[in-house]
């Protein structure tokens, strides 16, 4: 494909018209965005409803991608460019493995797929099946969500089960939170289409969708590899206390150092109270307001 970015429009999952980015090339317009400075392309695939990865590009013959079909598309083209520049801008990190990494997401997985996941390569996404959720691609969130995962494998590396899996699955959370500024909710965009006002997850709060928020709740079980979606709520709702305490400006910068520079791939709900202060020290010292911010959201969720 050609390096020239062809503008092109697109209508998203919930029916909003966007401006795209694509290539063109032997008649076809692609969803290949060639636009972001030193990184690799953000292209996106469509795996039609089978499950074999990474699919074919989605294409369009107008560049206008206003089809049904391609709604999941557009959105999952659109947000990856929206989380490449946030990771750029804010951090100064050039995609997921900071050199650039080329951002690929295929939609379309699977038949009435409630998920999306981050397979070690690439975003993946499911239509949902019109009840629990709408393709899941139509909510910033999830794609924060989703490529925080491969920022978080390229750095930290927090192994996916027990405590470690479930600080992974919050580091994923609180970034969509970064992103998706407008709440402390998680998926309400994809979440139960058919009803409104309510989400998959709360950060402020998890109990609502049957999450504990103190150590005192956390659930031993071996499903879900220990329980990650379910014991995220612990340290989602010490990064509520954090964000609403501090601000998302301050907050970031603390989470991207501690995720950067303190956690490991073994490190536990107290290994992130202290990754977290130790990286708040680093920017803001000790004893400082931000220092006892951190360690006050902490111990109200029980960690120490
Ligand atoms: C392969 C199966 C496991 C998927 C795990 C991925 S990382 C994940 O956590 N997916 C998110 C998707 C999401 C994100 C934000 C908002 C809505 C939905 C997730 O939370 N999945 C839930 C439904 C789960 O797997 O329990
Ligand atoms: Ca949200
Ligand atoms: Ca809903
Ligand atoms: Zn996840």
């Amino acid at each position: 494909y050609n390096a020239v970015n062809d503008a092109g429009t697109g209508v998203g999952v919930l029916g909003d018209t966007k401006t795209l980015n694509t290539n063109y090339s032997g008649g076809t317009y692609y969803l290949i965005d060639t636009t972001k400075p030193m990184a690799g392309v953000i292209e996106t695939r469509t795996a039609k409803n089978l499950s074999r990865l990474p699919g074919s590009y989605s294409v369009d013959p107008d560049n206008n991608f206003n089809a049904t079909s391609q709604r999941a598309d557009v959105d999952a083209h659109y947000y990856a460019g929206v989380v490449y520049d946030y990771y750029k801008n804010t951090f100064n990190r050039n995609s997921f493995d900071g050199n650039g990494a080329t951002l690929r997401s295929t939609v379309h997985y699977g038949r009435n797929y409630n998920n999306a996941f981050w397979n070690g390569s690439q975003m993946v996404y499911g239509d949902g099946d019109g009840t629990t959720f709408t393709s899941l691609s139509g909510s910033l969130d999830v794609i924060a969500h989703e490529l925080t995962h491969a920022v978080t494998e390229r750095t930290a590396g927090l192994e996916y089960q027990y405590q470690s899996g479930a600080l992974n699955e919050s580091i994923s959370d609180t970034f969509g939170v970064f992103l998706d500024k407008e709440d402390y909710l998680i998926g309400e965009d994809v979440y139960t289409p058919k009803k409104s006002g309510d989400a998959l997850r709360s950060l402020s709060n998890p109990g609502l969708y049957g999450q504990p928020e103190n150590m005192s709740g956390y659930v031993n079980t071996t499903s879900d590899n220990g329980g990650v979606h379910t014991n995220s709520g612990i340290p989602n709702k010490a990064a509520y206390l954090t964000i609403s305490t501090l601000g998302t400006a301050t907050a970031e910068k603390i989470y991207y150092r501690a995720l950067t520079v303190y956690l490991s791939p073994k490190s536990n709900f107290s290994n992130a109270r202290a990754a977290l202060l130790a990286s708040t020290a680093d920017l803001y010292g000790t004893g400082s307001t931000q220092y006892n911010a951190v360690a006050s959201a902490w111990t109200q969720v029980g960690v120490y």
